[in-house]
C-alpha cells in the first residue's frame, strides 16, 4: 500500500502513523514511568536534577508554551535547555510549533521552568495522563503558579484575528466524555482530592493583576472561556455555532487536561489563548483554517503575549505554600 504523502501544509508527518512504515508508532510504556505514580514522577524529577543541578531544577512558576508560541521562552535568562529525550518517561512532541524540551532560567528573577513543547491528547491516544505529566513533574519542582498558553480560534464574534484573551474558564470536552487525566488511582501527595474542584480553575486575584496589568500597558485583552475538543480535526461550522451557543469564546484542543491536573496538585493558573483565526460559523463560508497558517499567526501576533507575560511575571506574589493553598480552597 502506498503511504500517504506528507501534508506540510498542515504540518502533519504522515509516516510517523502508516502501518508497516519502519517508523511506525509505538505506544508510550508505562513500565518505564507511570505519567499518575508519585513515586514514578519522583524518578523523572531525579532525571532532571541528575542534569541541571537541584538549585537550578527547583521553581515556582511553570509555563507552557502553545502553538508557535517559542518566543516566550526567549524571556528566560541564564537557561539551561533540557531535549525531552534526555527525561526519563518523557514522550515525544510531533507537532509543528512544539519544540520539546524543558528550558529552566528565571524572569525578573523569579524561578521559571518551561514546557517548550506540549503533549497533545490526539498525538498521545488520547492518554490524558500521560500528556499532563509535565504538571506533575513540575508539582514537584515546587511550581505554585502555572501560565498556560495556546493558539486558538475565536468564536466570540466580537474578537478579531491576532487578539489575546485571558482564560477565564474552560470547558473540557473530552474530560465530560471519560477523557480525565485523573481518571485511575487516586494519590494523596499531589495536595487535592480525588473529586477536585474546578470553580475558579483560573485564579480569580491574578486575573484582576492580569488585566490590571494590560490596562497599564494600554493593551486590548479580552477575557472569555475556552473549550478543548479532542481534535486533531479542526470544527465544522454547525460544531463551531455549539460552542457559541454553549458560551466559549474561543476553541483549541489543549490546555484543560494540564489545568486539571494543576489544580489537584494545588497551583494557581492563569491562561491566554492567542487568537490565530476566526473560526467559521457559516456553513457556506469555505474558510478554512490549517496549522501552518495557525503557527505563522502565533509568530507574527505573539509579541503582545511576551509583554504582557512578562510584565505578570514580574509581579505575581509571592508563591503561596501548598498548605495554605489547600486551607485557602477548603481542603
Ligand atoms: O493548543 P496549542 O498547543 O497552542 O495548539 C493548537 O494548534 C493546533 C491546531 O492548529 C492544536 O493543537 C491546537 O490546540
Ligand atoms: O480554529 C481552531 N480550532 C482548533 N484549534 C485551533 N488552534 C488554533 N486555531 C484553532
Amino acid at each position: 500500500m502506498t503511504p500517504p504523502a506528507n501534508d506540510e501544509a498542515n504540518g502533519v508527518d504522515n509516516t510517523i502513523s502508516t502501518l508497516n512504515d519502519s517508523k511506525e508508532y509505538k505506544h508510550y510504556d508505562y513500565s518505564m514511568v507511570d505519567p499518575r505514580n508519585y513515586d514514578d514522577i519522583t524518578k523523572v524529577v531525579q532525571s532532571i536534577i541528575a542534569q541541571v543541578g537541584e538549585d537550578k531544577a527547583k521553581s515556582d512558576i511553570g509555563l507552557i508554551l502553545g502553538s508557535g508560541m517559542g518566543n516566550i521562552a526567549d524571556l528566560l535568562e541564564d537557561k539551561i535547555v533540557v531535549p525531552y529525550e534526555k527525561i526519563l518517561g518523557f514522550p515525544s512532541t510531533s507537532v509543528q510549533g512544539h519544540a520539546g524540551n524543558l528550558i529552566f532560567g528565571t524572569i525578573h528573577g523569579k524561578r521559571v521552568v518551561c514546557q517548550a513543547g506540549r503533549f497533545h491528547p490526539y498525538e498521545h491516544k488520547m492518554d490524558l495522563a500521560l500528556c499532563a505529566m509535565p504538571i506533575r513533574v513540575m508539582d514537584q519542582l515546587g511550581v505554585r503558579t502555572l501560565i498556560v498558553t495556546n493558539a486558538a480560534g475565536g468564536v466570540n464574534k466580537s474578537f478579531h484575528y491576532g487578539d489575546l484573551m485571558l482564560i477565564k474558564d474552560q470547558i473540557f470536552l473530552p474530560g465530560l466524555a471519560g477523557f480525565s487525566p485523573l481518571v485511575g488511582e487516586h494519590d494523596k501527595r499531589y495536595g487535592g482530592p480525588r473529586f477536585v474542584s474546578m470553580h475558579e480553575c483560573f485564579d480569580k486575584d491574578l486575573r484582576v493583576l492580569t488585566k490590571d496589568i494590560a490596562n497599564r500597558m494600554s493593551m486590548r485583552l479580552m477575557e472569555g472561556v475556552y473549550v478543548m475538543s479532542g481534535g486533531p480535526q479542526y470544527e465544522t461550522p454547525a460544531e463551531v455555532r455549539l460552542y457559541h451557543a454553549v458560551g466559549a469564546d474561543a476553541l483549541g484542543m489543549s490546555t484543560c487536561h494540564e489545568v486539571v491536573v494543576a489544580k489537584q496538585c494545588l497551583m494557581k493558573v492563569v491562561g491566554f489563548s492567542l487568537i490565530t483565526n476566526i473560526a467559521n460559523h457559516d456553513v457556506d463560508n469555505a474558510n478554512n483554517v490549517n496549522h501552518l497558517e495557525v503557527i505563522d499567526a502565533a509568530n507574527k501576533q505573539g509579541g503582545k503575549g511576551v509583554d504582557l507575560i512578562s510584565a505578570l511575571v514580574k509581579e505575581l506574589p509571592p508563591p503561596m505554600p501548598k498548605q495554605e493553598t489547600a486551607k485557602l480552597w477548603g481542603y
